[in-house]
């Protein structure tokens, strides 16, 4: 116990010292660049993010508002802050991480390619000249689908964001259905003004545009265009059936088996598409029932991607802080040390099957009482009836019951190794035999402070009385 304590402390001051280096790689070369514009961005500092176009900047054509306005701020520094805040946000939230210059570099430079040829919103007449123009998305030529709107477009779509029109709100978004003129019906997701600094939330904003513009698959949502004039917005397909905790825990009707076995097996493809088949590694970090939207064929799709990150082939994990996510969903690793890898994906994966399997939330409303506390010794009996949810009035496929109850007791298994990965999960889900022995990732080095939260006496019970430490400083 105590050498393993000592074996983290060592990897985390060296990795403490080499962020360090990569930090200052990073700083130096623009610091008094830097320091000069900050000194002209701060005499024309707004509270909102006004930003008319990437036209100056990035030489795309303008698509403005009635107004045409800007806010009076200088659209080229709007851009400059917007990308400088992600070059900071990134160094900021990658920072545990060696390898971050190089991929940081690449992420910013496909960012701007793509923003750089983004189609203005009913721009009919560029029209031509943008269908001609391809991007290279890792090295594929990619026709542009994206579309900037500007502010007018967004408030004539969702009548003025009319409040009868907001269909969701999470933490840090509202969402409104839209319409388009063209007739499609749209989300437009505004992000909220909170306590963060003006230049975290564009860099968040970019961060999360980075990613969900990478993901190409069809559990996983779709982006239309976004939004940079007077505030931030994504506009996203929109998914007429809502999230699965509406329809899971909102609704009077019983959402009936055949769709919830469905939705587990469209979030396992989902998430095997983000971890194993993307062009590069990501972890979503925010797995949960409301962040599951349900499309026109009851089929699922992962959305919400504002906690996400990428992770390099050749990291065994990330390291952060502050740990964020939904408690109730969080893996142990995670939320006691902030070990992020594709195991963390996993763990609420399996709280998300066990929602489904029983209808019961992650964390029960009235006890505070988790679910996985709950069903732990009822999987472990292998209580087929004790676990399904009464509502259901046994009307399931026994088969699928029990595949579904043996995959989420592997996926919430308090060792991370111990977790099946998710293209182990969809095996699992089909009833096939998986080998977990030892199961990681071939690719990534295991690390020494992965190695060293296995060799710690972790039985179930310290697990349990950690989730309950947990669940104590959440709630105090
Ligand atoms: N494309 C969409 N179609 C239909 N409804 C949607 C769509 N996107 C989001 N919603 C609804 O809006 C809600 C909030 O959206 P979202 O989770 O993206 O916001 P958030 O503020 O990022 O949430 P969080 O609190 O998890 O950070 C969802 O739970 C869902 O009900």
């Amino acid at each position: 116990m105590e050498r393993s304590e000592k074996k983290w402390k060592r990897e985390e001051t060296r990795e403490k010292k080499k962020n360090r280096k990569v930090d200052l790689t990073l700083m130096v070369g623009n610091r008094k660049e830097k320091e000069k514009e900050k000194k002209k961005e701060n005499e024309n500092e707004e509270e909102e993010v006004r930003v008319a176009s990437p036209r100056d900047v990035f030489g795309v054509p303008t698509d403005t508002d009635s107004t045409g306005s800007s806010g009076g701020v200088s659209p080229q520094r709007q851009w400059r802050a917007m990308i400088e805040a992600l070059r900071i946000k990134s160094v900021r939230r990658f920072s545990t991480i060696p390898l971050l210059a190089a991929s940081y570099e690449i992420s910013r430079r496909s960012l701007r390619n793509k923003l750089a040829r983004i189609r203005p919103a009913n721009d009919e007449e560029e029209e031509d000249e943008f269908q001609n123009c391809a991007i290279l998305i890792d090295g594929i030529p990619t026709k542009p689908s994206w579309r900037n709107f500007s502010y007018a477009h967004l408030a004539a779509a969702t009548e003025n964001f009319k409040p009868e029109n907001m269909i969701g709100k999470g933490g840090h978004a509202e969402v409104y259905k839209g319409r388009l003129p063209d007739g499609q019906v749209v989300a437009v997701k505004r992000i909220m003004r909170n306590d963060k600094e003006v230049e975290d939330r564009a860099g968040d904003f970019l961060s999360e545009l980075g990613i969900i513009a990478h993901i190409n698959h069809p559990n996983a949502t779709h982006m239309i265009g976004f939004g940079i004039d007077r505030g931030l917005f994504f506009v996203l397909e929109f998914a007429p059936h809502g999230s699965l905790a509406s329809l899971l825990f909102g609704s009077s009707e019983c959402l009936e088996w055949k769709k919830r076995f469905k939705v587990a097996v469209g979030v396992a493809k989902g998430l095997k598409y983000l971890h194993h088949d993307c062009p590069r590694r990501i972890i979503h970090r925010d797995i949960k029932a409301s962040n599951i939207l349900l499309n026109n064929n009851d089929e699922a799709e992962i959305s919400d991607f504002g906690l996400a990150k990428w992770l390099p082939d050749k990291w065994a994990h990330h390291v952060v802080y502050p740990i964020e996510g939904t408690f109730g969903y969080l893996a142990p690793e995670y939320f006691m040390h902030g070990i992020v890898d594709e195991k963390t994906d996993v763990f609420a994966f399996g709280v998300l099957l066990l929602e489904l399997i029983t209808g019961r939330r992650a964390v029960d409303s009235h006890s505070r009482e988790s679910l996985v506390i709950w069903a732990k010794p009822l999987l472990d009996a292998k209580s087929i009836k004790e676990m399904a949810d009464p509502r259901l009035q046994e009307k399931y496929d026994p088969t699928e019951m029990k595949h579904a109850m043996a995959t989420a007791s592997m996926c919430i298994h308090h060792m991370s190794s111990k977790r099946p990965y998710m293209n182990q999960v969809l095996q699992l889900l089909k009833g096939e035999e998986v080998s977990i022995e030892l199961n990681q990732n071939s690719n990534a080095p295991r690390s020494l402070l992965l190695d060293a939260c296995d060799l710690e006496d972790y039985t179930c019970s310290n697990y349990l009385n950690n989730i309950n430490r947990h669940k104590q400083l959440i709630m105090e």
